[in-house]
């Protein structure tokens, strides 16, 4: 049987719409009888998240850029892996298409985003990538979109939104430190040209940002072409 596919939501800022543009591709594609299955990373609802949620909200310190990005990597990527192992794996393995919000990608921004120096970047982007790649033996992303939407966009979208991990009260480490967020969302930017993501403008040409439907046209516009490859 043929192995399935992963096409992967990333952004550099949290509150972007991943969740709500996953959740409407996945509904859509599974309206066309496509074998879609939406997943999100982390995977609060398992065990396998408790080191992240100790991690965000601030058990290791709260300034996000003094937490060793190589220690925090891996609590991702654990999570990912038990989650894949005890979930994903026989619907992918079936020949499913899984749309998932954040991936490994996330790594590569929030983590990488910690170190100045570009050799010690790029040496941590190579590390990360054989070790949730070829170690871990996690699916590659067959495709990555890229919602770039600017800081100031997305804290507005922050705001409105609930906080995911239950029992945190206010923002996690991530979320509040606002030099931390603009450097990961430059950072962001440099990483999904490197990788050769497809980027998707969330704004408007007034700046203004997209419906949600109009960023959900787009999307799906690419899912289209990858349907027409034929390698689904
Ligand atoms: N294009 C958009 N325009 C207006 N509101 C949006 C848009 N996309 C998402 N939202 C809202 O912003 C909030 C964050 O969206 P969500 O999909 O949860 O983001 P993420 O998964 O990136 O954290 C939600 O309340 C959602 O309804
Ligand atoms: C999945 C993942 C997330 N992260 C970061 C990105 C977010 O700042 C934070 C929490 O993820 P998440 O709850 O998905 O953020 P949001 O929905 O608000 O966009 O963890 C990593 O650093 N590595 C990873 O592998």
């Amino acid at each position: 049987m043929k192995k399935g596919m992963l096409i992967v939501i990333e952004s550099g800022t949290d509150a972007s719409g991943k969740a709500t543009q996953a959740e409407i591709l996945s509904q859509r594609l599974k309206d066309e009888k496509i074998k879609a299955y939406k997943v999100e990373f982390p995977n609060y609802k398992s065990d396998s998240s408790a080191l992240i949620k100790m991690y965000l909200k601030g058990e290791f310190g709260e300034n996000p850029e003094a937490i060793n990005p190589y220690a925090a990597s891996t609590f991702f990527a654990v999570d990912r892996f038990a989650t894949y192992q005890k979930e994903l794996k026989p619907l992918y393995e079936s020949g499913g298409i899984l749309i998932s919000d954040r991936y490994t990608t996330s790594n590569m921004i929030y983590q990488s985003s910690k170190f100045e120096n570009q050799s010690e970047k790029d040496e941590f982007l190579e590390w990360l990538w054989d070790l949730e790649f070829n170690k871990f033996n996690l699916p590659k992303p067959n495709y990555v979109i890229f919602l770039d939407i600017p800081p100031k966009i997305s804290i507005e979208l922050l705001r409105k939104r609930k906080e995911k991990i239950i029992d945190l009260t206010g923002k996690d480490i991530h979320e509040k430190n606002i030099e931390y967020i603009n450097k990961t969302y430059e950072n962001a930017k440099y990483i999904a040209q490197k990788y050769n993501w497809t980027i998707i403008n969330c704004l408007k040409e007034n700046e203004e940002l997209k419906s949600i439907e109009e960023i959900h046209e787009e999307i799906y516009s690419i899912w289209k072409q990858i349907r027409d490859l034929g390698e689904i």
